[in-house]
């Protein structure tokens, strides 16, 4: 395990700025408020007296508050369903077996630009999935695959990057849909098998120590270096565009029994909180053990960004985030390739982070209506 300097400082600190669990606005654009007051102060003033026109629903949500007003929706779950929406993946039971399933789709202009080949958007659109499946413990087994795309040469070549990722984490495809769109989107919905309990976002406890896999804010340097025409850094590019999920990570950490478990795909900064939100706990995070590569840190210093901030908020990692006790995080680092570091603590309420042994605010991940 990477050790590091490892303990962080002990939870008498200030409590987070941002303890909602969704931390504020990264300043992209208004958000759906942002053009409520917009509209309203270029407008018509209102008229006394007059009926005010009903607010929009949902005006104003977060992604993550989408995704709770929709479970709020849900009628009660019939009981094979073991895990219901709000972890990486929904749990269900069928025919004796534990299976984990999940989707997530990329779309044009969202989640990539012309740097990314419709292969690479294949590859990518598995991976992310696997990637969910990974953060419960399980293992990938299938995967249902749908495009809109512009083209039969793009549907094609989408197929072409799925086959690929396929055949590396070991799934097969066993359906989809193919429509016409004027933009790329690609949906994959998967099933991945579980062989021990599932990992959920609510098993941490005070005093477990957190720990990532691999390294951060790679993957966003590499968009960095797409969007600003960077010569170069192709392992950082690669890391964007060909995320490597922790499936034998994954699947150690659940048979080891750690107690939470989730995927960085938004960020750590909003992951983190996702954790302690569903756990009811809060936590410390040392951005100074952030494991943040050379590349990385050199890229991000060329462009004039901050490398730890990158990595606490760029997202798309896709590695793992884990609590646990620190026995458990040992030999869970003693037993996998990859590197495991711990970079904070759980505690009994709210989320900080601290950087130079100084408490900093303002972090969050990507958030896909602010
Ligand atoms: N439109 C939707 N309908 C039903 N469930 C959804 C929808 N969008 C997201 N979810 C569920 O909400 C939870 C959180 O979603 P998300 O933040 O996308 O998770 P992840 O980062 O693991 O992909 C997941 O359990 C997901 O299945
Ligand atoms: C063109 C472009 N702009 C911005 C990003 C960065 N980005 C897009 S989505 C995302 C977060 C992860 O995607 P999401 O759809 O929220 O995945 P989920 O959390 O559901 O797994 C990030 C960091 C990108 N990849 N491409
Ligand atoms: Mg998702």
């Amino acid at each position: 395990m990477d050790l590091g300097p490892r303990r962080v400082a002990p939870s008498a600190l200030g409590r987070s700025e941002a303890l909602d669990g969704h931390g504020p606005s990264r300043g992209r654009g208004g958000g759906v408020l942002g053009f409520s007051l917009r509209s309203r102060a270029g407008g018509v003033p209102p008229v006394p007296g007059a009926p005010r026109p009903a607010p929009a629903l949902g005006a104003g949500l977060n992604e993550f508050d989408v995704i709770r007003k929709l479970s709020g929706l849900l009628p009660p779950a019939p009981p094979e369903v073991l895990v219901p929406i709000g972890d990486d993946c929904a749990v269900l039971e069928i025919g004796g077996r534990k299976w984990a399933a999940a989707s997530d789709m990329l779309v044009s202009g969202r989640h990539f630009e012309g740097w990314a080949t419709p292969v690479d958007v294949g590859y990518k659109a598995v991976a992310v999935n696997v990637s969910d499946v990974a953060a419960m413990g399980g293992t990938p087994r299938f995967v249902l695959v749908s495009g809109a795309v512009p083209d039969p040469e793009t549907a094609l070549g989408v197929f072409e990057g799925v086959a690929e990722a396929c055949g590396e984490f070991g799934v097969y495809p066993i359906g989809g849909d193919t429509t016409g769109a004027e933009a790329l989107t690609v949906d994959v919905a998967i099933l991945g098998e579980l062989e021990a309990d599932p990992v959920l976002r609510s098993g941490a406890r005070p005093g477990d120590l957190l720990a990532v896999t691999g390294e951060l804010g790679a993957s966003a340097a590499g968009l960095l270096a797409f969007e600003d025409g960077v010569d170069g850094f192709g392992r950082l590019k690669s890391r964007h565009l060909r995320p490597q999920p922790r499936v034998e990570v994954g699947r150690a950490a659940a048979r080891l029994g750690v107690g939470a478990m989730i995927d960085l795909s938004d960020g750590l900064a909003s992951d983190v909180r996702h954790v302690c939100e569903k756990s009811g706990v809060g936590c410390s995070l040392d951005l100074d053990l952030l494991p943040v590569s050379d590349d990385t840190r050199k890229l991000a210093t060329a462009l004039g960004r901050d490398p730890l901030t990158l990595a606490a908020t760029g997202g798309e990692d896709y590695e793992l985030l884990i609590s646990a006790p620190e026995r458990v995080l040992e030999i869970l680092a003693g037993s996998v390739p990859v590197p495991v570091t711990v970079v904070g603590e759980m505690r009994g309420s709210g989320a900080e982070f601290r950087r130079g042994g100084q408490v900093v605010g303002d972090l969050s991940g990507w958030d896909h209506f602010v």
